[in-house]
């Protein structure tokens, strides 16, 4: 039997095969979790004008000054000022002509119908034209994610439409005799499938649209038609379950019957070892294994990256995070492994179960820490390298 591969060959391996989906033009403010394919260029400047930066007067030269009107966000002041003049002015507003610095609403009194400062005014609230960004200007890059903020920007840079990849299409099939599709109705010796909705939800989330099959029997030319219905229609098919050495382990002949060739089966991590990728043409195929844990561990090291690839993402890959050990960790194992911790204000603390069927701490899970094949044991204060998980409120 072939040794496992190294997660990141294994990784490079399967990102290889993929490749970004069409792009065309988009309304920009339905563009949310989209990839650009064409940089965002600025068609204007931002701000157009010197602006004020504060509720205020605008100023020229020293006080006390005679207030010659307002300038309001949309309405400016139509004429120059000159020395010793002044206009009422609100944060967002164009500064008059000549003006020079902002006297704060709250350091102004005005006394015998002049405006007298109790703090000098300032050019520093002034927000100067163009100091965002000038006409012309890169704003975004392709292989950048679309989310509020760069909608925000690309707006204020003129644009109604960006160009962006389209959605990939992701099938995801789970398998296994055991399982049940309804939670509810669920006979002994059988067990509530989780898989699909949970890897389903994992790929909706990164930005795929998704299409579920399954539970399927552990019945090989079952597996087979279902393969062939869902390449047909997604460019990566996700298979959680049947993908290790058991005789009920149909995904690799199942495979091989609907033309995919095996590229490889098998990595060096725990929890999910028995991963396999295969290809038909364009058509990638990757194999999960079937313990939940598992499946969620292999779907953010491997099927998140992967649909990022094809989605158009310049940075397909999780970013480690190096935190703390709030409690200390054994030596590691021969396998590296992807442990589910805590994380606190103390740090990271790895939960004591680390089956790879148990979802308790899963579900508890902010962080999965990277240990790699026979660590040493570390202690209380040590960094670790940790992928956050978006079970919290912000990761
Ligand atoms: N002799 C060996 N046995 C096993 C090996 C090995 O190397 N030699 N590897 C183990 C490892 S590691 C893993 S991981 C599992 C993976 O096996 P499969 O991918 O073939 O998965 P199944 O056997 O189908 O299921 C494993 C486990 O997960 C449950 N499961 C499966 N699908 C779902 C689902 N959609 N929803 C909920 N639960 C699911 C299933 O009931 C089993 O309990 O193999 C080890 N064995
Ligand atoms: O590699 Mo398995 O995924 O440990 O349970």
């Amino acid at each position: 039997m072939i040794a496992p591969l190294e997660l990141e060959d294994a990784r490079e391996r399967l990102l290889d095969l993929l490749s970004p989906r069409a792009s065309r033009p988009r309304p920009v403010d339905s563009a949310a979790q989209l990839f650009l394919a064409e940089p965002v260029t600025a068609r204007r400047s931002q701000p157009p004008t010197d602006l004020s930066a504060m509720d205020g007067y605008a100023t020229v030269g020293d006080g006390p000054w005679e207030l010659a009107g307002e300038s309001r966000a949309g309405a400016p002041f139509p004429k120059a000022l000159s020395n010793g003049m002044a206009v009422r002015i609100s944060t967002g507003a164009q500064m008059p002509f000549k003006a020079d610095a902002v006297l704060i609403q709250e350091n102004a009194r005005i006394e015998d119908d002049r405006l007298v400062a109790i703090e000098p005014p300032t050019p520093r609230n002034i927000r100067r034209a163009g100091f965002d960004f000038q006409a012309s200007a890169t704003l975004l890059e392709p292989g950048m994610r679309l989310g509020a903020a760069q909608i925000a920007l690309a707006r204020t840079g003129g644009l109604s439409q960006v160009v962006v990849h389209d959605r990939p299409k992701v099938a995801i099939i789970e398998c296994g005799d055991e399982l049940c599709a309804d939670p509810t109705d669920c006979p002994p010796g059988l067990i509530p499938s989780t898989n699909g909705a949970m890897l389903g939800e994992m790929a909706r989330d990164a930005g795929a649209d998704i299409a579920r099959y399954g539970p399927l029997p552990d019945d090989a030319d079952a597996i087979t038609r279902t393969i062939l219905e869902a390449s047909g229609n997604a460019a990566l098919v996700v298979i959680s379950g049947g993908a290790s050495v058991g005789p009920h382990d149909l995904v690799k002949p199942a495979l091989e019957a609907a033309g995919f060739t095996l590229e490889f089966w098998r990595v060096a991590i725990k929890p999910g070892k028995p991963l396999l990728v295969a290809r038909r043409g364009d058509t990638v195929v990757l194999g999960l294994p079937g313990n939940p844990v598992s499946s969620f561990v292999t779907g953010f090291l491997f099927m998140l990256p992967a649909i990022l690839k094809l989605a158009g993402a310049r940075d397909c890959l999780p970013r480690a995070l190096a935190l703390p050990l709030a409690e200390p960790i054994p030596e590691g194992g021969g396998r590296r492994e992807f442990l589910r911790a805590a994380w606190s204000a103390e740090g990271v603390r790895a939960f004591p179960q680390q089956d790879s069927s148990a979802l308790v701490p899963l579900a508890q899970a902010d962080v999965l820490i990277d240990r790699p094949r026979h660590a040493d044991a570390m202690e209380t204060g040590a960094f670790v390298p940790c992928y956050p998980l978006r079970n919290g409120a912000y990761a």
